[in-house]
């Protein structure tokens, strides 16, 4: 199959070289570009993947995911424009930016793949919405998630979805490791020692993010279930919802819709 390039290996870089070596990718179908020497060597060490340069990477591969922060997507953009046609297939993993930034820099014809993913793709695990831009066929859309799907599931979703979905899973694992840290925060009031705090709130995430995954049931039911009549969890709800986390969930994702919205804008001409 083709060859894939990450330009720019960071946290979300790293988690997909690192996803696809896992799901049985060799490390010769896969390259990165990263512009800080010491954690390309890093990188290279850890896993075994050449890093190239950007004109090596448009030389070797048919698929070039972009993965570079948003503010940096402008020198890559102006790098990557002469040494790339349209047979090159190029996907944006980078939050709020349109596939329409990417076809007004590079080369006419240029098919450009949008897609949110998440870090859970280090497990396997990850959660990626793809959309096509304009001249991106339902082939490339297909090649893209076919890549996406060794490391986690896929949906395709319209373009115009993409920061209400970078909102809901690009950001979503962070609200739920926020939601473990103040849990076994909650713990340590308790006086439980850390460790044993730590080890009861990951299982118990670990149960219910199967139980989410793998039951029928609407996670209402499933909350349901735990609440006795007079018991213990339903205290804990109360004071939930008196400290409004319903409603500060609500707010804090649109939040990030919001600034998503914003970080493409910022590259409109
Ligand atoms: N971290 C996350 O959970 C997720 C991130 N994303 C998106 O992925 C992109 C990257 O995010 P992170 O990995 O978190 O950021 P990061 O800062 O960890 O990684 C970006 C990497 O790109 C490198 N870089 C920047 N310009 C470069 C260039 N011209 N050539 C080569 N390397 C270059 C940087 O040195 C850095 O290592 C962002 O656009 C973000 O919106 C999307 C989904 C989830
Ligand atoms: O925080 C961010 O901007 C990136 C995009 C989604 C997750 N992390």
């Amino acid at each position: 199959m083709s060859t894939i390039a990450v330009l720019g290996a960071g946290k979300i870089g790293e988690a997909l070289l690192s996803g696809l070596l896992h799901s049985g990718r060799p490390a010769s179908e896969l390259c990165f570009t990263e512009r800080h020497p010491e954690r390309a060597a890093e990188l290279t060490r850890r896993y075994g993947v050449e890093s190239v340069s950007v004109g090596d990477a448009a030389k070797r591969a048919d698929v070039l995911v972009v993965a570079v922060k948003p503010q940096d997507i402008e020198p890559l953009l102006a790098e990557l424009a002469p040494l790339i046609g349209p047979d090159s297939l190029v996907v944006s993993l980078c939050a709020g930016l349109p596939t329409a930034l990417y076809e007004r820099r590079l080369p006419e014809g240029t098919p450009v793949v949008r897609v949110m993913p998440n870090t859970p793709m280090l497990v396997n695990e990850a959660m990626s919405a793809v959309s096509a831009g304009r001249y991106a066929t339902p082939e490339h859309v297909r090649t893209v998630a076919a890549v996406l799907s060794s490391v986690g599931k896929v949906v395709e979703v319209p373009e115009s979805q993409q920061d209400a979905v970078t909102a809901l899973s690009g950001s979503g694992p962070a609200y739920f490791f926020y939601l473990v840290e103040a849990m076994i925060d909650a713990g340590i009031l308790l006086g439980l020692p850390r460790a044993v705090a730590e080890q009861l709130i990951v299982q118990s995430a670990v149960g219910a993010a199967k139980m989410l995954a793998d039951s029928d049931e609407h996670p209402v039911i499933l909350r349901e279930n735990v609440t006795s009549p007079a018991g213990t969890t339903i205290n804990a709800i109360r004071e939930l919802e008196k400290h409004g986390v319903r409603a500060a969930l609500l707010a804090a994702i649109e939040a990030a819709r919001d600034r998503s919205v914003e970080l493409g804008r910022a590259h409109e001409d």
